[in-house]
């Protein structure tokens, strides 16, 4: 984006700072004037892109058109003029769940399951709408200001048709199924699936289950199949995951067959009384939670009760607990 013009107003928007910058385009917060509500504005220049990706563009812009679930980006608005095009949509205030985790380390598996929940009912929604999307990665996953997923990024969605094959190679290769790498055809939804099974491990794990430094080293890792499974993982999640990270695409599940795995409808505990005044019982994960949903950060809530700083933080803790 060249410097020299200053993007300022567009439509009823004022346009405030960059929060993402691509090849092809950049992406802005703005603030709509009348209803004062944030948006992103993803700002392309026509001439910057080549027919291929141009048409990406717009490919993209049609699949979100489809698209109206609540873990899902929303597209609020497109506006084109001759050189330039403004894709207008939902705003995820709290950025990508990778960020997330990379400041906050791995998740509790309850708070890892209400995220994959999320994620998989979005994908389930795109999958019945014969959309597959390709690039499902933790820097894909937004989230909004209550700490919902936002998915983003359908720039390598597609649509697919159950009894044909896709096979352009899509997406980030940590995330990417083995028969991509080994230049299959493949039907679709079985590579989101497979992307579903690193996430899920990212967000239990904070780290990735095929990773090397070189991407034929990488390939040798997925191909292999083989992957690390840490000691503070549980059964029922590593159980999960075994069954998404399947190298034949057949055999790898379906997500009807995730949704009823034992992991995913295990009860979170109830709120279980904390001990108290003794102090060393973990902080109850779902008062936690219910903190974040109102936008209170979970660091500073964990150090107010670690250290009994009997502060704001620790008194809206408590007072949910007794509630
Ligand atoms: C329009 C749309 C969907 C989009 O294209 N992006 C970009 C921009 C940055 C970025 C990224 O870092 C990862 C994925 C998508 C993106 C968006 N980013 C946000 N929030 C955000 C907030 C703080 C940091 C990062 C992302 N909300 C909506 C979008």
């Amino acid at each position: 984006m060249g410097d020299s013009y200053k993007l300022e107003k567009v439509g009823f928007y004022n346009i405030e700072r960059r929060i993402g910058k691509g090849n092809f385009a950049e992406v802005r917060l703005a603030r709509h004037r009348i209803t004062r509500t944030e948006v992103a504005i993803k700002v392309i220049e026509k001439r910057r892109l080549d027919a291929v990706n141009l048409h990406k563009v717009y490919r993209e812009v049609n699949i979100m058109k489809q698209l109206d679930h609540p873990h899902i980006i929303k597209l609020y608005q497109v506006m084109e003029s001759s050189d330039m095009i403004f894709i207008v949509s939902e705003y995820a205030s709290r950025g990508e769940i990778f960020d997330y985790i990379a400041k906050h380390g791995k998740m509790s598996e309850s708070a890892a399951r209400r995220k994959f929940w999320q994620i998989l009912s979005a994908i389930e929604y795109c999958h019945n709408r014969r959309i597959v999307h390709r690039d499902l990665k933790a820097e894909n996953l937004l989230l909004d200001s209550n700490m919902n997923i936002k998915i983003a990024d359908f720039g390598f969605s597609n649509y697919y048709n159950p009894n044909e094959c896709l096979s352009t190679w899509c997406g980030s290769p940590p995330y990417a199924a083995p028969e991509v790498f080994e230049g299959k055809k493949y039907v679709g939804p079985e590579i989101d699936i497979w992307s579903l099974g690193v996430v899920l491990y990212v967000l239990v794990c904070g780290a990735l289950p095929f990773d090397g430094p070189t991407l034929h080293i990488l390939r040798d890792r997925v191909l292999s199949g083989r992957f690390r499974i840490p000691y503070f993982m549980s059964t029922g999640c590593e159980s999960l995951i075994r069954k998404m990270l399947v190298l034949e695409p057949q055999k790898r599940y379906t997500i009807d067959q995730i949704k009823r795995h034992s992991w995913m409808v295990e009860e979170a505990p109830r709120l279980l009384p904390s001990t108290g005044g003794d102090g060393k019982a973990e902080p109850n994960e779902q008062i936690i939670q219910l903190m974040q949903n109102l936008g209170i950060d979970s660091g500073p809530i964990r150090e107010s009760l670690r250290y009994k700083y009997y502060d704001h933080y620790g008194a809206i803790y408590y007072l949910f607990l007794d509630y």
